[in-house]
């Protein structure tokens, strides 16, 4: 069975589109990125999982449950993390996490969220209106945690909290979904999170899906990186003839970057092999890489008027 079913979905606020049908399908126990530019939609559909709003159309079943309106039994099985936080002013930070545990029947001093309390080096004793925003972020990663949720849905986990704790953070999760086989939905900005956690993506754009595939997919299809420092100085594109391979072959700070794909790589190493070379580096494109490959050719082909 599926966690996140999305079929047709669509939300419109107005005149304006939030998404647009949208089909979406996240496995039970699997990390899933969801990543697109400011304003594609990431927050809508995850506001609609969560019941916040409602679609305008389409339809959505989370948990095996069939969302049509507000369903309390169903979100107290989901841990969520919005983007902007708001909680009690007044409270300190543990008041407000032994609130949450204590309404679904948690006793927090036996909760492993206090292990992750100090993993994520976060002070527990002031008012949460004393809090920075990395501090209160680590709140709301605690408070969607303790109650060990099915499904964990967060947006934007890691804004605002510094490389180290990003990454106990994302130790964390991948040892919960290890753990407990935990549902993590999440969206980002952040690529080299997605690559480095997630089984599978979904890249959104104004508000439509282009593309919903594996990370290794997405990063394996783009063909070769080939980047070359020649052992004599200057632009060598047109001497050596670069552009025959990749037309859009670029020289930046001494180095020639191509981007050519799989069948073309033995051609393009075949053609460098009498020429002298300084540094070589072949790869796999970064999943960074691969994202703006997708939006320029989905640029290209709307510009095309396709
Ligand atoms: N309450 C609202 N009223 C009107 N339009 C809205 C509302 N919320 C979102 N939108 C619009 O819906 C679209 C999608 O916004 P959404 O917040 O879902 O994007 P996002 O991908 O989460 O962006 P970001 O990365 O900036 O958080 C945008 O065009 C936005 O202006």
């Amino acid at each position: 069975m599926s966690a996140i079913q999305a079929r047709s979905l669509n939300k419109r606020y107005g005149s304006k589109r939030g998404v647009t049908d949208l089909n979406l399908e996240v496995g039970k126990g699997e990390i899933f990125g969801f990543i697109g530019p400011n304003g594609a939609g990431k927050s809508t559909t995850i506001r609609m999982i969560m019941q916040l709003i409602a679609p305008s159309s389409g339809e959505l079943t989370v948990l095996g449950s069939r969302i049509t309106g507000d369903d309390p039994k169903l979100r107290s099985r989901i841990g969520y993390l919005p983007s902007e936080i708001r909680l009690y002013p007044d409270l300190t930070g543990r008041q407000a996490l032994e609130l949450a545990a204590g309404i679904h029947g948690i006793d927090l001093k036996k909760s492993p969220v206090l292990d992750y309390a100090e993993r994520l080096q976060w002070d527990m004793k002031p008012k949460i209106k004393s809090y920075s925003l990395g501090n209160r972020k680590k709140l709301g990663i605690l408070m969607s945690l303790v109650y060990e949720p099915e499904l964990l849905v967060l947006d934007e986990p890691t804004s605002g909290l510094d490389p180290l704790v990003q990454h106990q953070f994302f130790e964390i999760v991948r040892e919960w979904n290890a753990s407990k086989g935990t549902t993590v939905f999440f969206s980002t900005h952040v690529l080299t999170e997605v690559e480095r956690l997630c089984q599978r993506v979904a890249i959104i754009r104004e508000g439509r899906l282009i593309r919903v595939s594996s990370v290794s997919e997405l990063t394996a299809a783009g063909g070769h990186i080939v980047e070359v420092t020649f052992a004599e100085p200057g632009d060598r594109r047109d001497v050596y003839g670069l552009h025959s391979l990749d037309p859009a072959a670029a020289f930046t700070d001494g180095v020639h970057r191509m981007h050519v794909s799989d069948n073309k790589l033995q051609a393009m190493l075949g053609m460098l092999t009498d020429k002298p070379i300084a540094d070589l580096n072949v790869r796999r494109p970064s999943l960074e890489e691969r994202f703006m490959d997708e939006y320029r050719s989905k640029s290209s082909t709307e510009a095309g008027g396709q």
